[in-house]
C-alpha cells in the first residue's frame, strides 16, 4: 500500500556564504506534526528554512514538500506552504482587514471564504480593535500577528515559522500558540524555530537540534533525553548537553 509522503523531506541540503551555513542537512517532518527546530545562534536554522520556503537557492540537496519537489516545482510547493519570518513584512498603508483581503486575492480565494477566514483570524489573534486601522502605527508584535494571519489565510498544509513568539507579550504569545495548535488540530503541519525551550517542550511532538548546519539530534523529549548525557530531563539540560557534545566533536 502506498504511504503518504511526509510534509517535508530534506536531503543533503547545503548552503555556504563563504563558509558553510547549512552543511548537508537531512530532515523529515511527518504530516500533521508539530516540529520544533532548536539550535544555537548561527546554527543554520533560518538559512535552512528559507531554502525550504523557496526564498534562498540551495547550493545542493533536495527538498520535497508533501511529495512535491520544491526545487523543480517551486510554485506548486509554495501554494501549500506558509512562511512567517521573525521580521514581519506587512503593507503599512493597509489595515489588517485590507491586508488579508489583498493576500486572499493573491491566492484567488472566493470573497466569502476569505472574509470568513479573515474574521476568524482577526478574532483569534486579538486584532479586532485594530482591524480597521492602518498597520503603520502598529507595534512589532501586532505586525507579527497580522503577518501570521496573512500567512494562514490560504490554509497552507505546511506552516514554517521562524521565532514566531519573539517580542510578543504573554497575551499575544498565548493567542499565537492557540492559533497554531488549532491549525495542527485541523490537520496542518508546523515547523517552528524557537529559542524558548519551554515552548518547544510544551508544544512540539518532536524536536530537532541543529548545530553547525547539521541535525545532531531528533526525537520526542524522552528520546532526546535518552540520547543525551543530561542527568535531568528538562529540555534546557538536554539541549545544552547535546550542543556542548557537538562543540567537543567539532
Ligand atoms: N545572507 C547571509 N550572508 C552571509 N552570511 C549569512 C547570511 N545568512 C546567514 N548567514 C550566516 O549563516 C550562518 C547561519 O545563520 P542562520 O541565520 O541560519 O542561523 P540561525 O540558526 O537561524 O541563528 P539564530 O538563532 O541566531 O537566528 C551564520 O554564520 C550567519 O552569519
Amino acid at each position: 500500500m502506498p504511504t503518504d509522503p511526509p510534509a517535508l523531506r530534506v536531503r543533503g541540503l547545503a548552503k555556504s556564504f563563504g563558509r558553510p551555513a547549512v552543511a548537508g542537512l537531512d530532515l523529515e517532518v511527518r504530516a500533521g506534526e508539530f516540529y520544533a527546530l532548536l539550535g544555537p545562534n548561527g546554527a543554520g536554522k533560518t538559512t535552512s528554512l528559507r531554502m525550504v520556503a523557496g526564498l534562498l537557492p540551495p547550493d545542493a540537496g533536495s527538498i520535497e514538500i508533501f511529495g512535491i519537489d520544491a526545487r523543480r516545482d517551486p510554485i506548486g510547493a509554495k501554494r501549500i506552504t506558509a512562511w512567517v519570518s521573525d521580521e514581519p513584512l506587512v503593507y503599512d498603508k493597509l489595515t489588517p482587514v485590507e491586508y488579508l483581503e489583498f493576500v486572499a486575492g493573491l491566492w484567488s480565494l472566493p470573497g466569502p471564504v476569505a472574509a470568513a477566514r479573515a474574521a476568524d483570524l482577526i478574532d483569534w489573534l486579538g486584532l479586532a480593535a485594530q482591524a480597521h486601522q492602518r498597520c503603520e502605527g502598529f507595534s512589532k508584535g501586532m505586525r507579527q500577528k497580522v503577518a501570521l494571519a496573512g500567512a494562514l489565510i490560504h490554509e497552507p498544509r505546511l506552516i514554517i515559522l521562524d521565532e514566531p513568539l519573539t517580542g510578543l507579550d504573554a497575551g499575544s504569545a498565548r493567542q499565537v500558540k492557540s492559533v497554531l495548535l488549532e491549525r495542527v488540530g485541523a490537520g496542518a503541519t508546523i515547523i517552528m524555530t524557537t529559542h524558548i525551550l519551554e515552548v518547544a517542550e510544551r508544544m512540539a511532538e518532536r524536536i530537532g537540534v541543529i548545530a553547525a548546519g547539521r541535525l545532531i539530534a531528533e526525537g520526542t523529549l524522552a528520546e532526546l533525553h535518552a540520547a543525551s548525557g543530561a542527568r535531568h530531563g528538562t529540555l534546557e539540560e538536554i539541549f545544552l548537553d547535546l550542543v556542548a557534545g557537538q562543540d567537543l566533536a567539532a
